[in-house]
């Protein structure tokens, strides 16, 4: 009897002790990493932050505190290494073999399976190549025009939701439009966000970004089995299914009509469009010799549906958020409009036009650089790697923090003003600000999110003077209103006197502003 009570009451202990013996040999062979000290059970976890903004509030300070070098905390018994230092990042995304992804974005298996963003190893290797033609440069002309058309009706609705100098949260607008974009470019169904944005499928789409967002950096949400007790979790079954009837049942009907051999589009409208190119591209495509299963088309399908919109909803509403706050660069914008549209301000600009926009180009690059729609992306160690000399162990989480990156001073002068010019005379190297990542991983969708971005932010420049919320808030001295990355005097300092409508930034799948992205549009008149 008195042998199972202290059994019992030692079991815990035991526990305890197996865990800092197993960690300890983990933590000496990273020992040269600076770092907050750990506590025993917790890690860090208990001082990285309980919002998604605490948490990258956090990021900034621990990075400012290392002096801007990497640096290693803990989440309970599991390492993380955050890597800045652009010759580790070469090494690490430039790997064929360091490519497994980091838990966190086991959180996306449920909607995505395993597709190509969360894949590894074989599957990966084999899809990636196969996917790679659908973003040849003839195939991106084509979703261009979904792309003017989707971008037209958006500055229609704008131009009735502005009416009156009316301030909108811009973030929540451009939400739909880029579901529309990538409905339409994905799959070839129009779901018409912009125009039912209660319909079902549009909200789930929202609700499912929503809880992947939320649930990322959750200290108990993250974890499946906790999340599967907790009474949301049949709202999460439901929107999940249905997302998954909703493609599965797309694309069983683009089988059937290929199998019939149909010209689907005049036959019925709500089918899969002629100039569809991912889903037509994954059904005539091959892997081992053979076509691909339903159940990986829908993954790639899906894949694209969450990397494709949540991501180019951040840029979007970032870049003209950051055209509010910056009149000057606005104005300069504009002048390039003149050049490359001519007489014609009203209509789309061509493929080719897009091209000439330099400006428009650098705007993009620096608005990455301050607001990156991906904020961060991890590895898994699945074995020890030597990374320039430094051996760090399997079962290590590496960190690429993108949002910290392009606040490092040793590589953008004052990297708290918004100056896209810099891009022409400081030329940051190719590790150092990656916005669409870099190495075999990088980004599969970056022309054409580029593209759009592009698309829509020109239409927006030739239809609207862009202001800020309320008038006093531009930028006097072209600084950014983003205090993080700077010394903790001077954040302080500038926090107290934090707007209203100066964005909160909270990093989690998706760069967002926590309490949304405040303009106005004021139309122009040609
Ligand atoms: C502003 C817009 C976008 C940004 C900043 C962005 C950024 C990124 C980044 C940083 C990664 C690497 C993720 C990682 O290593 O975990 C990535 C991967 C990926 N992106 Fe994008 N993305 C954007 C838009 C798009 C669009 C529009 C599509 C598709 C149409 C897309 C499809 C993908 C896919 C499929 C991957 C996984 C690639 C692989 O692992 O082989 N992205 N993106």
């Amino acid at each position: 009897m008195w042998f199972f009570v202290l059994a019992l009451l030692a079991s815990p202990l035991l526990v305890f002790l197996y865990f800092e013996l197993k960690t300890s040999n983990h933590r000496r062979r990273l020992k040269k990493f600076p770092g907050p000290t750990p506590v025993p059970v917790l890690g860090n976890a208990n001082r990285i932050g309980k919002t998604p903004a605490e948490i990258l509030a956090t990021f900034f300070n621990w990075w400012y505190d290392y002096g801007k070098e990497n640096f290693l905390f803990w989440i309970g018994y599991s390492a993380h290494l955050v890597v800045t230092e652009p010759t580790d990042l070469e090494y690490i995304l430039n790997s064929q073999e360091l490519i497994q992804k980091s838990t966190i974005y086991n959180l996306l298996h449920p909607w995505l399976g395993s597709g190509l963003l969360t894949s590894y190893g074989s599957k990966w290797h084999k899809h990636r190549k196969m996917i790679t033609p659908s973003f040849h440069f003839n195939i991106l002309q084509d979703f261009h025009q979904v792309m003017n058309e989707n971008s037209t009706k958006f500055i229609s609705q704008l131009k009735k939701a502005a009416a009156g100098s009316s301030i909108l949260d811009f973030q929540e607008h451009a939400n739909y439009l880029t579901l529309d974009v990538i409905c339409d470019t994905a799959m070839g169904v129009p779901i018409n966000a912009m125009e039912e944005r209660d319909s079902t499928i549009v909200q789930a789409f929202r609700q499912m970004c929503y809880i992947l967002n939320m649930r990322a950096f959750h200290p108990f949400k993250r974890s499946h089995r906790i999340y599967s007790m907790l009474p949301e979790f049949a709202d999460f079954q439901r929107t999940l299914k249905t997302l998954q009837d909703f493609t599965y049942d797309i694309i069983e009907k683009r089988v059937i009509a290929l199998q019939n051999g149909i010209s689907t589009t005049e036959k019925d409208p709500s089918m899969p469009k002629k100039k569809l190119a991912f889903l037509d591209a994954l059904l005539s495509s091959t892997v081992d010799g053979r076509p691909l299963t339903r159940k990986e088309i829908y993954e790639e399908v899906s894949t694209f549906m969450f990397e494709g919109h949540d991501t180019t909803t951040s840029g979007v509403s970032f870049g003209v958020y950051l055209l509010s706050r910056h009149p000057d660069i606005q104005q300069k914008l504009y002048q390039e409009q003149i050049e490359v549209m001519g007489n014609d301000m009203n209509r789309d600009a061509t493929f080719q036009e897009i091209a000439q926009m330099k400006h428009l180009d650098l705007f993009i690059k620096e608005a990455q650089r301050v607001y990156p729609s991906v904020p961060f992306i991890g590895r898994y160690c699945d074995k020890d790697y030597t990374i320039n000399g430094t051996v760090i162990p399997k079962g290590t989480t590496i960190n690429i923090p993108l949002a910290l990156m392009g606040y490092n001073d040793r590589v953008f002068k004052d990297p708290h003003h918004f100056r896209p010019e810099r891009f022409l005379d400081e030329k940051p190297g190719p590790f150092e600000c990656v916005p669409f990542s870099a190495g075999p991983r990088n980004c599969i969708g970056q022309k054409f999110a580029l593209l759009e971005l592009k698309t829509v932010i020109s239409k927006m420049i030739r239809s609207f003077e862009v202001l800020p919320a309320i008038e006093g808030l531009y930028s006097r001295d072209g600084r950014l209103n983003t205090y993080l990355g700077l010394s903790p005097g001077e954040r302080l300092k500038r926090e107290a006197g934090r707007h209203k409508y100066d964005p909160i930034l909270s990093a989690v799948l998706t760069l967002k502003s926590d309490n949304g992205l405040h303009l106005r549009l004021k139309e122009r008149v040609y």
